[in-house]
C-alpha cells in the first residue's frame, strides 16, 4: 500500500505543494489550464529509488481540486501521476524541469524535479522492466516473448502530448500516463491485446508499469503508471502529412486535388485499410456484441447529455440544439447494429506512416470520459466517423492562413479545401470496406450521427484547449445539419 505520508506523520510533498501549483499550469499535459485550482492534496506517495541509488527517485499522486465543479469534464478532482528525481545538487540538463526544494533527513535542502527529463531515472526504469523488478508498490512487466532494446537513456519527447514519453535511442518508447485512474488502461490493454493478435498494425508492446492508487474505501486498486512499446523510427504523422497536401492544394491555383504533387488520396486509402484491419482484430481477440435498442438507447443518451453540456457552454451549439439531437436520435432509429471495442478517439495525428505503412497510436480513448465509458463497446462507425472529421480539420484549419479576412472568406479557396476533404473522405471509406467488407457509408444516418457528434465533442474540446480553432467543428456541425448532408460551412 503506497505511503499517504512520511513515518512521522507529514506529507513528504506537504512542502512542495505551492511549488506543484505553480508547476502544473506550466506543463503541456495537464489539461486544466485556465481552470481555477483549489488546492492539492498528496494522495499516494512512494520511494522507488533503492538507498544508495542517486538520484532519488519517487511516485506519487496527487489531486488537484478545482473551484469550477461545473467543468466539461464534470469533476471537481483530478489525480496526477508524478515520477520525481530528488538530489542535493542535479545536472544542469535537469535545470529546466525544477519543481521546488525540499528539506531533506540531514538537515540540507535537496531539489525536487520532473524525473522523466533525467536520463539516469529513464535508463533505470528500463532495465527495471527487463528484470521484471518490483520497487515499492511499483510493478515493472516485460512482455512475454519480447525483449527490450538495452540502450541508454531515454530523451524526452518533445510536443504535443496528453502524457509525457520518453525515446529511447529510436527503438523503444515509454509513456507515463499522466491521468491516474484505477484499472487497466485501455492504450495498455488493446496494445496488449492486438499484439498478441499479430497485428501489424501497431506498434509492438514491449513492457508496462503497474502500481496501485488508493480507492475510495482506503484499500488500493491496481492502476496502469507506463506503458513501454516499440520506437517506429523514420516516421511521419498523419496530421503533418495531410497538411502539407492541403498546402500543396491551396498554393496551385490552377490545379485540382488529384493533380497536385502532395495528393493524399493514396495515403488516405491506406490509412482506410489499416483502421479495418485494427477493427478486425480487435473484434477477434476482444469479441463483438450486438447492439440492442437498449444499448442504442444509452450511446444516444451520452450523446444528448454532451450536446446539453456543449450547448450550455458555446452559443453556437445551444441556437442548433433542436436540429443536433434530431441527427443524434439516429442511433436508436438506425435498427440493429454490432458493438465492439474501438479505439474511441482517432484522428490524423494518431497514425504514423512508416517506411512498410500505417500504424495506430495512442487507444486511450477520449481524455474527458471515464474508464468505464471509454472501455465501453461501441460501433466501429465511431471511429470511422472520427477520421472523416480529421480530414475535415486537415482541409479547413489552413484557411484562415490564405484567406484575407476571416469575415469575407474566400469561396474559391473554401471550394479547393472542400474538395480535398472530399476526395480523401471517400478514398478513406473505399479503403476501409475494401478490408472490412462492409461500406460505412452504407449507414448514413449513424455515421452522421456519430459524426455530429464527434463535432459536438469536438467544440467543447476547442473551446477549453484553442479556442482559435472551434470555428472548424462550427462550420462542420452547420455542414452536417444541412438537409442534403452538404451545406454553408
Ligand atoms: N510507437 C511509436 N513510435 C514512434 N513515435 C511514437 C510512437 N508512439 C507515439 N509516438 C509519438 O509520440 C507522440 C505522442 O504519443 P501518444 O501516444 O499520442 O501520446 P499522448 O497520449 O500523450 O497524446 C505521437 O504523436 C508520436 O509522434
Ligand atoms: O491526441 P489526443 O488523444 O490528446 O486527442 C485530443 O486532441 C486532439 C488534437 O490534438 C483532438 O483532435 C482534433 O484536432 C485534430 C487536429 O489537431 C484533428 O485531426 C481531429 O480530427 C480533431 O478531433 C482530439 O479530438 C482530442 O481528443
Amino acid at each position: 500500500m503506497p505511503a499517504t505520508s512520511s513515518p512521522d506523520g507529514t506529507d513528504p510533498l506537504g512542502g512542495l505543494h505551492d511549488a506543484l501549483l505553480a508547476w502544473l499550469p506550466t506543463q503541456r499535459w495537464f489539461p486544466a489550464k485556465g481552470r481555477e485550482v483549489a488546492g492539492l492534496r498528496t494522495v499516494s506517495h512512494s520511494v522507488v529509488s533503492a538507498p544508495d541509488e542517486t538520484p532519488g527517485v519517487e511516485h506519487a499522486v496527487i489531486a488537484v481540486s478545482f473551484a469550477d465543479a461545473a467543468d466539461t469534464a464534470g469533476s471537481s478532482e483530478e489525480r496526477y501521476q508524478l515520477v520525481l528525481g530528488v538530489q542535493q545538487s542535479p545536472p544542469a540538463d535537469v535545470e529546466y524541469a525544477v519543481i521546488g526544494r525540499r528539506r531533506n533527513e540531514q538537515g540540507g535542502e535537496d531539489v525536487v524535479y520532473d524525473g522523466l527529463a533525467d536520463g539516469r531515472i529513464s535508463r533505470l526504469f528500463l532495465s527495471l522492466i527487463t528484470e521484471n523488478a518490483t520497487r515499492g508498490p511499483l510493478r515493472f512487466i516485460a512482455e512475454p516473448d519480447t525483449e527490450a532494446p538495452i540502450v541508454g537513456p531515454g530523451r524526452p519527447l518533445i510536443g504535443e502530448q496528453s502524457n509525457s514519453s520518453v525515446i529511447y535511442g529510436e527503438r523503444a518508447i515509454m509513456k507515463l500516463f499522466r491521468r491516474a485512474t484505477a484499472g487497466l488502461n485501455p492504450d495498455l490493454e488493446l496494445h496488449r491485446a492486438l499484439g498478441r493478435q499479430g497485428s501489424h498494425e501497431v506498434a509492438p508492446l514491449l513492457g508496462a508499469i503497474e502500481g496501485e492508487l488508493p480507492g475510495e474505501s482506503g484499500a488500493a486498486e491496481p492502476m496502469t503508471v507506463a506503458m513501454l512499446q516499440t520506437y517506429a523510427s523514420n516516421s511521419a504523422d498523419g496530421w503533418s502529412m495531410a497538411l502539407a497536401s492541403v498546402r500543396d492544394l491551396l498554393a496551385e491555383a490552377d490545379l485540382r486535388a488529384d493533380e497536385v504533387g502532395g495528393d493524399f488520396a493514396g495515403e488516405a486509402h491506406r490509412i482506410g485499410k489499416t483502421v479495418a484491419a485494427v477493427h478486425l482484430e480487435l473484434a477477434a481477440a476482444l469479441g463483438t456484441q450486438p447492439l440492442d435498442a437498449r444499448g442504442a438507447e444509452e450511446i444516444e443518451a451520452w450523446m444528448l447529455e454532451r450536446l446539453e453540456r456543449a450547448a450550455t457552454a458555446v452559443e453556437g451549439v445551444a441556437e442548433q440544439r433542436e436540429a443536433i439531437a434530431a441527427v443524434l436520435r439516429g442511433v436508436t432509429a438506425a435498427g440493429p447494429s454490432t458493438v465492439q471495442r474501438i479505439h474511441g478517439d482517432l484522428h490524423l495525428g494518431q497514425e504514423l506512416r512508416t517506411p512498410t505503412g500505417w500504424l495506430v497510436i495512442d487507444f486511450e480513448g477520449e481524455p474527458s470520459k471515464s474508464l468505464a465509458d471509454r472501455i465501453r463497446p461501441d460501433s466501429p462507425l465511431r471511429d470511422v466517423a472520427a477520421m472523416l472529421r480529421s480530414f475535415d480539420y486537415a482541409a479547413f484549419h489552413q484557411l484562415g492562413e490564405w484567406e484575407q479576412s476571416a469575415d469575407d472568406p474566400d469561396p474559391q479557396l473554401e471550394r479547393r479545401a472542400q474538395e480535398w476533404a472530399d476526395r480523401n473522405r471517400s478514398a478513406f471509406c473505399d479503403g476501409y470496406a475494401e478490408v472490412a467488407g462492409t461500406d460505412p457509408r452504407e449507414s448514413p444516418e449513424l455515421l452522421r450521427a456519430y459524426e455530429l457528434d464527434k463535432a459536438v465533442y469536438e467544440v467543447l474540446y476547442e473551446t477549453r484547449n484553442r479556442p482559435g480553432w472551434v470555428s472548424i467543428p462550427l462550420r462542420s456541425m452547420r455542414r452536417l445539419l444541412a438537409p442534403a448532408g452538404r451545406g454553408e460551412r
